[in-house]
């Protein structure tokens, strides 16, 4: 601490934080948010924070669920075509009249709230509250959680005072005017994504079948569950469940089919497998059980796994926003922390899993070689940057 920690603030540090669309732009919003206000509450001074998204959005309910002011704003997604007539689209042209509609509308959200920094961490809604910062002359920090740059934050670097990334090899990629500036901060994570406990998993997700002498696999799909990673962990379910446990998060559509074919396994097999459609407060807990996970390669499922240090079988979604989610999975695999794999069929996913069960040493090499990409202290120095970015506040100013 240094002397002007001990000033009292006269007022409240003002932040505007806005991102959305998918958990892998919300969490790590969330994230910062609850670390700079135990920082700054342990100093005894105040935060208000006004989360900017998207009506009816996960955003929305996250902000909700934390008693965080909330404010929508009209957004849009332009879906990309080959044919320049089908951008024409009826969907497209209402979401590019919804882009200048929701800058208008955050830009007075902004110049009444005179936030001192406005943080970004991408989704299409974070396009219109970034150019509002901009236009009312506020500071703007953009967070980047994938090696590649999204969207949104392409637009967003040219207009931040700052640009935090999740990774080195990012920092090439930036628009050369954010470069210098640019600050390697990691992705945040959750906190009690950091403080699951195995047993806690096995009684929360009343798991009576699982075999404590038996690794256990989490597969996870994300929110919607994957068809694909689905079909090809159901074709290897009977040699799977001789080697280990398994739970499996397949969406929920999936989970009734699913439930039907594990039904027709032998006894002790099928009680091994634990199917869900969505893993929710209980996720530390299952992280903590697995010991390998198979998993779709989105940043965020990718910074807890590194935070965690987890032996994990990636494959990619191939239609992710510039294949971002296979060169994550590329970057892990090219250094001994993942197995990637650009295509998955029962043989492909065997061959992958089936080395990492059999050796021990194997996994916890992997792992080991994983938690030294996890960056725990990812939130802590993202708040650094936007106390940083805050040119206006000062503890009594
Ligand atoms: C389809 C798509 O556009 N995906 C993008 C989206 O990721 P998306 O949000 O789909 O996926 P991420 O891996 O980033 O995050 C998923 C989050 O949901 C959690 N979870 C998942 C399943 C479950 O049952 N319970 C649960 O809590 C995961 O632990 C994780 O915290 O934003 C990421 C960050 O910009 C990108 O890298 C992804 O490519």
């Amino acid at each position: 601490m240094n002397d002007v920690d001990h000033v009292p603030a006269e007022r409240a540090f003002r932040l505007i934080v806005t991102g959305g669309g998918t958990g892998g732009h919300t969490y790590p919003a969330l994230t910062a948010v609850r670390k700079l206000w135990a920082r700054l509450d342990a100093r005894g001074w105040a935060l208000d924070v006004l989360w900017v998204g998207a009506a009816g959005s996960l955003e929305s309910r996250v902000a909700a669920g934390e008693g965080i002011a909330f404010a929508p704003v009209a957004t849009g997604k332009i879906r990309r075509a080959r044919n320049p007539i089908r951008m024409l689209s009826p969907e497209n042209v209402r979401d590019m009249t919804n882009v200048p509609r929701g800058v208008l509308q955050a830009r007075e959200l902004v110049s009444d709230f005179t936030p001192d920094v406005v943080l970004a961490t991408g989704g299409y809604v974070a396009v219109p509250v970034g150019l509002a910062a901009w236009l009312c002359g506020r500071p703007l920090v953009v967070h980047e959680q994938t090696v590649r740059l999204g969207l949104a934050n392409r637009v967003l670097a040219r207009a931040a005072a700052r640009v935090a990334v999740s990774s080195e090899s990012t920092v090439p990629l930036l628009p050369e005017s954010a470069r210098e500036t640019a600050v390697v901060t990691g992705n945040p994570v959750r906190a009690e994504v950091l403080a699951g406990r195995p047993e806690r998993a096995v009684a929360a997700l009343g798991f009576r079948g699982h075999d404590p002498a038996l690794p256990t696999v989490y597969v996870t799909g994300g929110a919607q569950g994957a068809v694909q990673i689905n079909e090809a962990v159901r074709a290897v379910l009977p040699w799977l469940l001789e080697r280990a446990n398994v739970v499996h998060q397949c969406g929920e559509a999936h989970v009734a089919a699913l439930r039907e074919h594990a039904a027709t396994l032998p006894g002790p097999r099928a009680a091994r497998y634990h199917v869900t459609g969505f893993v929710g407060a209980e996720l530390p807990d299952v992280l903590a059980l697995a010991d390998v996970v198979v998993s779709r390669s989105g940043a965020g499922t990718i910074a807890e796994l590194t935070a965690l240090g987890k032996a994990a079988v990636l494959i990619p979604l191939a239609s992710s926003a510039g294949n971002e989610q296979a060169h994550n999975a590329r970057h892990l695999q090219d250094a001994g922390a993942a197995v990637a794999l650009p295509e998955v069929t029962p043989d492909i996913l065997r061959a992958a899993v089936g080395p990492l069960l059999a050796d021990p040493g194997r996994r916890a090499a992997m792992a080991e070689r994983a938690r030294a990409h996890g960056r725990p202290d990812a939130a802590d120095r993202l708040v650094d940057v936007v106390l940083s970015a805050a040119d206006g506040w000062r503890p009594g100013a």
